[in-house]
């Protein structure tokens, strides 16, 4: 796939399947799009921006990235688009929505522009899909709207997966997403606490992603050797008296893990934090985590949590 930071810089294309949109987490909806595009014989563009808009307009609502930042291109790559214009925000969101669709009809013969039924693009959100249908014949596209996908009462949205996973909801983040939430990050030295209670965590550095809510999760850690069976914490510690944050991650197989870089597919809750009176009642606590964490991923093996998913290269 080949990444391009501007509509101009795209060779001239003859009759492309264009879709354009955030695309934060690939999710059912986004999907049923990227399947749109793929029947399509002529060449495959997707339109997308550095950091989802939310981001960049101070939402109360955004909460962080679904997908590690390069991670989305990636799986665009892997759905089969053969361009990307990766736009960056300051640039295109002054653009009017003419501005726009002239920018995209200069670069390409006869596109077909395949987008959801809410779609809403230019300055201020004032391009929509009754604006694209008006103008089609009068700038030389054509236009397919997708219809919504639901799953049952549910709206398959980014903004509904980044509040499931903000609420600890791992179950209907997946349910939406069509795979488990996987939080990527540095790995940094903790204060080893861990190993003496024998439990040593791999500590992930918290970035710009959604955050689990506090809690303890079954989860898939993702190192240098692959993927492995894990239970995974977020909170501040408060039986050691932590002050922030923390992600940490607990290999069950002991095996030493390596690599700079590591991520976490997020399964199932499996309790909240708790203060406790030492590190004994954390340790006798974190045995009965262990054999719940084991009993909850025999029904979930990588391939089912990831759905195809599952290359390191797609995470690391
Ligand atoms: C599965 C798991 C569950 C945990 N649950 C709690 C908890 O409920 N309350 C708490 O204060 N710390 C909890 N911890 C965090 C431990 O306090 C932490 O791993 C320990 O302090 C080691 O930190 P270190 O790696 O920085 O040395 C949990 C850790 C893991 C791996
Ligand atoms: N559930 C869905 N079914 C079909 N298309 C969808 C669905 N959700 C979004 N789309 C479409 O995907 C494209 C990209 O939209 P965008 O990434 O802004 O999606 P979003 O999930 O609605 O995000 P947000 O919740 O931040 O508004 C748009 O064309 C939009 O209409």
């Amino acid at each position: 796939m080949k990444i391009v930071s501007h509509i101009d810089e795209l060779p001239v294309l003859t009759n492309p399947a264009v879709t354009i949109g955030n695309f934060d987490g690939v999710h059912l909806g986004h999907q049923r799009i990227f399947r749109e595009v793929m029947r399509r014989r002529g060449p495959k563009v997707v339109i997308s921006f550095d950091r989802p808009t939310g981001f960049w307009l101070g939402k109360p609502d955004y909460r962080g990235e679904i997908l590690p930042l390069e991670t989305k291109w990636r799986i665009f790559e892997r759905f089969g688009f053969e361009y990307a214009v990766r736009l960056s925000f300051q640039e295109i969101h002054s653009l009017l929505a003419l501005e726009f669709v002239l920018q995209l009809v200069h670069r390409m013969k006869d596109p077909l522009v395949i987008v959801g039924e809410d779609f809403h693009f230019g300055r201020d959100r004032t391009g929509n899909i009754h604006l694209l249908r008006e103008w089609q014949n009068r700038y030389g596209y054509r236009l397919k709207v997708v219809s919504f996908v639901k799953k049952a009462k549910d709206v398959v949205s980014s903004t509904a997966i980044r509040h499931a996973v903000a609420a600890g909801d791992m179950e209907l983040a997946a349910k939406l997403l069509g795979r488990a939430y996987v939080y990527q990050g540095k790995v940094f030295e903790g204060d080893k606490i861990g190993q003496k209670i024998g439990f040593p965590t791999i500590n992930i550095a918290v970035g710009t992603q959604v955050i689990p809510k506090e809690g303890v999760y079954a989860s898939w850690t993702l190192t240098e050797d692959g993927w492995h069976p894990s239970m995974s914490y977020v909170g501040y510690r408060p039986t050691v008296h932590g002050k922030d944050l923390r992600m940490e991650s607990h290999v069950l197989s002991g095996i030493p893990v390596v690599g700079k870089t590591v991520a976490c597919a997020f399964v199932k809750k499996i309790r909240d934090e708790k203060t406790f009176h030492n590190l004994e009642e954390l340790k006798k606590m974190l045995y009965n985590d262990r054999v719940k964490v084991l009993w909850t991923l025999r029904f979930y093996s990588i391939k089912k949590t990831l759905k195809g998913l599952e290359d390191r290269s797609l995470w690391l």
